[in-house]
């Protein structure tokens, strides 16, 4: 009876020689016989998972289509009617981000005052899309229609300019926050950098191509120290990627106004804030905490210094977008071919007036009544800068604007908000 190879074979190497020659053939057969039965395999699990992918593929494809949320009769009826003008000289806008926060308040304005708005969203995860849904509902009341999509989706926005001649473009679909760029770094290419372009691609190629106007940040600013921060700083010292994104957006964006003759006007936002805000900022957690009774973390500087921001309250942010659509040039370029230079222009839409942090949670008290548990921490190095600060004459020059609300009558609209929107036992286990 043969030995089986083990047997042949000492634990412990070293301790008796074995016969090479006999061994090496018996081995060389095995490996042959192991080998070609493993290429078998091999094949034949290429062959599983290629026929798997193109199956999932075709799941994919055809998932999409049957639930696109997008195209139809019906789909191109609502988005015509969304984008009827009713007033003389109006607009007719294509708002992406509109159930956002800034994006729900400049729908709400243009459409008051006549001109058309169509709205697009994709509706994500970020924070609590339930509060986006709730500001869809808003805007749907007032007549305005949210398409349900992503800027990335190219095939949607050519749609779009087939069903409405667009004048105006306002582009505020971002991934925001400064700090959650530390966790997630792609969504902000995603959404920041390639949606940006894709939409780009779409309005130089549309005819009319529409004027634009965006959201920068005061992030840009980055390590900058001198204050006021005015447009012609250096920008060129990002503290986040979130920064570092909305920079790239400015270069991005000067391209497409230099290759194909583009209008674009970049706002550079300074911490906006107040009724049917996003979540995830720094006043609306304070709040929710307070309220809750649980503690709050407040970040301190360099040499205990407060950090400190030009919070600048929506209804401002809202009359600096609609200044810019109003004074937006028109684009000069037709079918992705340049006709002549067109205008581009970059403002910072702030408040003017900092307040520290702790001085922030203070107002938030005093409107909500209520002790926060301040726990102070020296400031991680999470992409957060120091302070901020506008300088606007830019803006009041070319705008028109001009800040009236300060942060203590600003909060107290946003309180009253929050109580309405959530109550007072938001979250709270209420036994
Ligand atoms: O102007 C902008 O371009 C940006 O404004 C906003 O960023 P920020 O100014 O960082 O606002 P926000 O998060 O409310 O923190 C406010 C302050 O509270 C401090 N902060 C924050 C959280 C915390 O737990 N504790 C704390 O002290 C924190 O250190 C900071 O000093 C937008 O989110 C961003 O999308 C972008 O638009």
């Amino acid at each position: 009876m043969p030995l089986l190879e083990e047997e042949l074979f000492p634990s412990t190497p070293g301790k008796f020689k074995i016969d090479r020659a006999h061994t090496m053939g018996r081995h060389f057969h095995r490996c042959f016989a192991s080998t070609s039965t493993m290429f078998l395999w091999a094949l034949f699990l290429i062959a599983l998972t290629a026929s798997y992918l193109s199956f999932q593929s075709f799941i994919d494809s055809g998932s999409k289509y049957l639930s696109a949320s997008w195209g139809g009769i019906q789909w191109e009826k609502q988005v015509r009617n969304s984008a009827q003008i009713q007033r003389a000289g109006g607009m007719s806008v294509l708002v992406t981000g509109a159930a956002g926060f800034v994006g729900t308040h400049v729908s709400l304005a243009l459409k008051k005052r006549g001109d058309g708005v169509v709205g697009l969203d994709n509706f994500n995860n970020y924070y609590d899309p339930s509060l986006k849904k709730a500001r869809k509902s808003l805007l749907a009341k007032h007549g305005i229609f949210i398409v349900e999509g992503d800027v990335n989706d190219a095939r949607l926005l050519t749609k779009l300019f087939d069903v409405v001649a667009f004048t105006h473009v306002m582009h505020l679909a971002a991934q925001a926050g400064v700090r959650y760029a530390m966790e997630n770094p792609h969504s902000y290419v995603h959404s920041n950098i390639a949606g940006l372009v894709t939409l780009l691609e779409v309005c130089k190629s549309a005819d009319p191509q529409p004027a634009i106007v965006w959201a920068s940040s005061s992030s840009v600013y980055g390590l900058n120290e001198k204050v006021p921060f005015s447009e012609s700083d250096r920008t060129d010292q990002p503290a986040s990627l979130y920064a570092a994104t909305k920079k790239a957006g400015e270069e991005i964006t000067h391209t497409y106004n230099h290759i194909y003759g583009l209008s674009i006007t970049g706002l550079r936002f300074f911490t906006v804030y107040g009724p049917w805000g996003r979540p995830d900022m720094a006043y609306f957690t304070f709040t929710r905490s307070i309220l809750q009774g649980k503690p709050i973390t407040i970040y301190r500087g360099k040499n205990r210094v407060d950090l400190a921001r030009d919070f600048t309250f929506i209804d401002d942010i809202v009359k600096g977008c609609v200044g810019s659509l109003d004074t937006a040039g028109k684009s000069t370029g037709s079918g992705g071919k340049k006709r002549g230079p067109a205008q581009y222009r970059i403002f910072n839409l702030g408040n003017t007036s900092p307040v520290t942090v702790p001085t922030l949670v203070s107002i938030l008290e005093k409107h909500l009544k209520m002790k926060a548990k301040r726990k102070i921490v020296d400031m991680p190095g999470n992409g957060d800068v120091p302070f901020t600060h506008a300088n606007i004459s830019l803006a009041r020059r070319e705008l028109g604007y001009k800040p009236t609300t300060d942060l203590q009558t600003g909060l107290k609209k946003f309180v009253k908000w929050y109580l309405t929107y959530y109550g007072y036992n938001h979250g709270k286990v209420v036994n």
